[in-house]
Formats: structure tokens, sequence, C-alpha cells
């Protein structure tokens, strides 16, 4: 069965582009708005340019304005969006895509017919097959280390080989070869290379290193 509302071919294309672009994906918790531009820009300094903010904190939204404004060339998603009405803020903000840690089918219904291209987080093969619903081909497996890791998505890919993955919630510089080597894995998700202890002390050149560090090791 499939709903009538259906994905447009043209927002998988754009998530395909995105997520594409570089084979990590970093998930930035941002706490104090002083710190936005100096973190995306130590981040696109050390090779990655898709940048995923996380509406966790109350100065996110005025954080993802800053920096669009001061790096045109990022592209900014907006993640941990939860309800229609943050999807409808991230759409006004101007985000380039936004990403869910799970998914309703509200959420998979709006973002259908919105012109911000959605990557919508999914934990299990049921929540899957409910996107694949609505259109959907391109998800976040989320937590992914929990859920089982790359022994799990291999498998996702048995039933679902059309269905490609960002897994995120675990993943380190060292285990992300594992997802990368599989088939229906685009790019990994992770703050491993944006911990918490290098932007409190604001050690934006410390970020850059094991940005580049990443980058180098997995080159797109
Ligand atoms: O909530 C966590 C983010 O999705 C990233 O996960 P991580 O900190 O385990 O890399
Ligand atoms: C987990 C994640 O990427 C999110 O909170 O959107």
């Amino acid at each position: 069965m499939s709903s009538a509302i259906q994905l447009p071919q043209a927002q998988t294309d754009r998530l395909d582009a995105i997520c594409r672009s570089g084979a990590i994906i970093p998930v930035l918790v941002i706490e104090r708005l002083d710190h936005a531009v100096p973190l995306a820009k130590a981040l696109v300094e050390g090779g990655l340019n898709v940048l995923e903010i996380t509406l966790r904190t109350d100065c996110a939204v005025d954080a993802i304005k800053r920096i669009r404004e001061a790096l045109p060339e990022a592209i900014v998603g907006a993640g941990t969006v939860l309800s229609l009405a943050q999807y409808r803020i991230a759409e006004e903000i101007g985000v380039d895509f936004v990403v869910t840690p799970g998914t309703t089918p509200a959420l998979y219904e709006y973002g259908a017919e919105s012109e911000v291209p959605l990557l919508p987080g999914t934990a299990t093969v049921s929540e899957v097959v409910t996107g694949w619903e609505y259109g959907y081909r391109r998800f976040k497996f989320f937590p992914a280390e929990a859920n089982g890791g790359a022994k799990a998505l291999k498998s996702f890919g048995g039933p679902l080989p059309e269905a490609l993955f960002c897994p995120t919630g675990g993943v380190t510089v060292d285990n992300a070869a594992d997802y990368l080597a599989l088939p229906n894995v685009m790019c990994v998700g992770g703050s491993w290379m944006a911990p918490k202890s290098l932007i409190d002390s604001e050690d934006w050149a410390g970020i850059t290193r094991l940005t580049r560090e990443a980058t180098e090791r997995y080159p797109r």
C-alpha cells in the first residue's frame, strides 16, 4: 500500500546531492551563539561543508541564521526536528535540509510536500517501510551503534536494497569505515570531530584537526 501523498523524485535527488557531497555530516549542538560561526568555519576549513545544526538549544535557530550569512558556501541543515512547528521554522530560515531523529507519519507527509527535503530518522525496518509508503528512499539510521550498527544496516539491504542511509549515533573515525563500506550507506553522521570539550574551550584549531583527520581518511 502507498500513500496518496508521495515524495517527488526531485527531493530524493536533492538529498543524494547533499549526502554524497562528503562522506561525513557533522551533527552539532551549539550552546552559545558566539560559537556558531567559528565552529562552522573550523569544520569547513577541515573539509566538511555539509553541517547539521540540531534544534536542541535555545540559540540553534539564530546560530543557523548566522552560519548561513557568514558561510554561504556551507550546506546547512536543521537537525532534531521533532514537530511540524519546528519544520516550519526551519523552512522560514531557509535551511537546505531537515533531519529528524525519529519520524511520525505526520512528519513524513509534511516533508513530502515541503520545498525543504527531509532526511527522516529511522531505527527499524518497519519505520523505513512507513517512509517507503510516502515515497522516501533515503533515511537516517539512528542511533546506529545502539541499534546493531553496520551489521543491522547490512541486513536492511536484503529486503530494501533501494533504501540508502546516513547512520548516526555512536559513529567514530574508526568504525565509520564499516558503515562506508556498505552499498546502502551514503555517508555517516557524527559529533566526534566537534566534541563538547573542544567547543567549550573554543579550540577551533583542534576541531579543524579532527575534521581534517576524518576527511583525509574518508575522502568522498
Ligand atoms: O545525538 C547524537 C547525534 O546524533 C550524534 O551522535 P554522536 O554524538 O554519537 O556522534
Ligand atoms: C540524531 C539526529 O541527527 C537528530 O537529532 O536529528
